[in-house]
């Protein structure tokens, strides 16, 4: 999507919801916009779906362009994108087997090739032996694996999910966003997470952007946006206790964020040893997000310690610091 704007007239005043949204997510990674309420996650999903004509600026899918196909493209277009949401929205008087159809019979597919398309769909999200039950009958995680086969049921490119599991309990929500993250390594689709939830983002997305006021703040791949000191995708990533003290009596107070490889080196009783000083670690936060680990530390030396030699050693070593108190 590139200078995505849509404004909308609210009496005698405009309502800026997206303000200028431009992203680009590689075919095949899932990616994650995160954003609080009112952010602009829903009008951003409308525009993405079409459901909505942006204001100005463009969505593409490959070369492309969706958003100023006629209106008799509309349906076409519209099928590139599968949509998953939050409550899966199934038909009630259907089965499994035929809210999956649901969307093949209103393009008119053949019954064998319904039939045939439907059971694999259902295998491929673990629900062969559920064809025939209602909706009634399903667990929320279930609904949702039938909501993720019917968005399927088209061959989209792009998996658009909005909250998938913001219905969902924590075990259930693990689940989906899992299968979600097999389903793109099966089928090579794009998949965008729109949530509210840092663990979503944290367990199932490569890359994230951050909406705040219909507009991206920030954005980029998991290692690189939660490696950026002082960012608020990092510090949300990686948060540390509330209630960690940022100044103390006594000496500095320094914040350390590093990753994967420097995390193996062990950073405190190197400190410790080398500068030959007491370490006080007074917080920290340690998360494995993709195939890396990243921490942030809060620490606290005595006002005695080299503190410059610290910091170029420890910066030397990979590892960002903040200084907290001077
Ligand atoms: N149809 C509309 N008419 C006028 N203003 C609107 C309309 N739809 C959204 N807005 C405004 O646009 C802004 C973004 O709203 P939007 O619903 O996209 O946010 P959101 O991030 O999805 O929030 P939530 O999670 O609460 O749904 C808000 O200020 C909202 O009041």
């Amino acid at each position: 999507m590139t200078d995505l704007r849509k404004v909308y007239r609210q009496g005698d005043r405009d309502v800026v919801a997206l303000d200028g949204v431009t992203l680009s997510v590689p075919k095949g990674s899932v990616h994650g916009i995160i954003g609080h309420s009112g952010a602009g996650k829903s009008t951003l999903v409308r525009c993405l779906t079409l459901l909505d004509r942006p204001t100005s600026g463009s969505v593409s899918i490959g070369d492309k362009e969706l958003s100023s196909v006629s209106d008799a493209e509309l349906r076409g277009a519209r099928r590139r994108i599968g949509m998953v949401f939050q409550h899966a929205n199934l038909l009630d008087s259907r089965t499994t087997a035929q809210n999956v159809a649901f969307p093949l019979e209103l393009v008119g597919t053949p019954k064998r090739e319904t039939a045939k398309k439907v059971a694999d769909l259902l295998k491929l999200v673990g629900l062969d032996r559920f064809a025939d039950a209602y909706p009634s009958q399903l667990s929320g995680g279930q609904r949702q694996r039938v909501g993720i086969a019917r968005a399927l049921a088209t061959d989209p490119d792009v998996l658009l999910c909005d909250e998938p599991t913001s219905a969902l309990d924590p075990a259930t929500t693990e689940e989906i966003l899992d299968l979600i993250k097999a389903l793109r390594d099966r089928l090579g689709l794009t998949v965008l997470i729109i949530t509210h939830e840092m663990h979503v983002v944290k367990r199932a997305c490569d890359s994230v952007s951050l909406l705040e006021s219909g507009r991206i703040v920030e954005s980029g791949k998991l290692s690189d946006v939660v490696a950026t000191p002082g960012g608020r995708l990092s510090m949300a990533l990686l948060p540390l206790p509330g209630e960690a003290p940022e100044t103390l009596p006594g000496g500095p107070v320094l914040d350390l964020l590093y990753s994967g490889d420097t995390a193996a080196e062990p950073v405190i009783s190197g400190i410790a040893r080398r500068f030959d000083t007491d370490v006080n670690v007074l917080a920290g936060s340690v998360e494995h997000l993709g195939d890396a680990q990243f921490a942030h530390l809060r620490i606290q030396l005595p006002a005695s310690a080299d503190l410059a030699a610290i910091i170029a050693h420890l910066t030397a070593n990979g590892i960002a610091v903040t200084t907290k108190e001077a």
